[in-house]
């Protein structure tokens, strides 16, 4: 079974997560998988581009915990770490509008990836955060530069330094969310949600996501992604993180 469907419709193109017995945690293969929808999606006629979970429990839990624990070095991390740095950049420059749909709860990479894309959209019960720092990391796929493009300075170091994990209905406050979806099921919601935006035709989505991805200079944004993601691989080899993942892991 693949673990991240691709589901074409005439306007929209839907990109599964689909690990929900793992809360949809992000691995190698999910990554590459990522890659390849991703350029699907790029060459098909839809006008934007649906991130979404399988289940309603997770959007996604972040990177899959129970394979990137057996990275220990720095330099282990690096590689895996700088992978999914790369398909967050994909996503932020994509052409089309993107828009990360949370069905549940989005933490650590999970809200990176949220991060990744235009607009982020939640069901009322999910709950989001940034929990890196309560694992002895960093955001570690490059979402705090991100994050810092997509929200002032002062409410994206909140998320960030505290590892909070917020409500929806605070984090659309936050500017986080842009709209919490009442109507179920989900994606019907998301359907009406973005209806407004689907009115128009390809060239004019394409031409505002351009303006906005032109004011980014891309080799200015990778760079300070590589920084960040220098500085969690660095803090990824530490006993205070493979302590707090074993934790999680070996739970009761
Ligand atoms: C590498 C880049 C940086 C990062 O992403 S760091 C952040 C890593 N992510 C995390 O620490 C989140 C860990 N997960 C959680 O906190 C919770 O599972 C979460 C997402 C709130 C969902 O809670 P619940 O709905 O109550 O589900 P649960 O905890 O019982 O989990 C169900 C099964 O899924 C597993 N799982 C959840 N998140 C995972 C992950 N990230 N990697 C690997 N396995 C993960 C969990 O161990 C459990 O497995 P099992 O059913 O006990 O075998």
């Amino acid at each position: 079974m693949k673990k991240v469907k691709l589901i074409e419709e005439k306007d929209l193109t839907w990109i599964v997560l689909n690990r929900e017995k793992l809360r949809n945690a992000i691995d190698v293969d999910v990554m590459d998988q990522l890659l390849e929808a991703l350029h699907l999606a790029k060459i098909n006629t839809s006008k934007a581009v649906v991130l979404i979970g399988e289940g309603n429990a997770a959007f996604c839990s972040g990177g899959d915990l129970s394979v990137f624990h057996e990275l220990k070095t720095e330099q282990q991390a690096l590689g895996m770490l700088s992978k999914m740095q790369n398909v967050l950049e994909e996503i932020f420059y994509f052409p089309k509008l993107t828009v990360s749909a949370l069905n549940g709860t989005a933490v650590g990479g999970g809200c990176e990836l949220a991060t990744s894309c235009d607009l982020r959209i939640a069901a009322p019960h999910v709950k989001v955060g940034f929990i890196q720092g309560s694992l002895g990391i960093t955001t570690g796929w490059g979402g705090a530069s991100m994050l810092y493009e997509r929200l002032p300075q002062p409410v994206a170091m909140e998320m960030l330094m505290t590892s909070r994990v917020y409500k929806a209905d605070e984090a659309r406050a936050l500017g986080f969310l842009q709209g919490i979806i009442l109507k179920e099921p989900f994606i019907e919601g998301v359907r009406e949600w973005l209806a407004p935006y689907l009115k128009v035709e390809n060239g004019v989505i394409a031409a505002y996501k351009h303006r906005f991805v032109d004011k980014v200079s891309r080799d200015d944004l990778s760079t300070r992604m590589k920084e960040e993601v220098a500085l969690c691989a660095k803090l990824w080899e530490t006993d205070e993180h493979h302590q707090a993942v074993d934790a999680f892991l070996n739970r009761t």
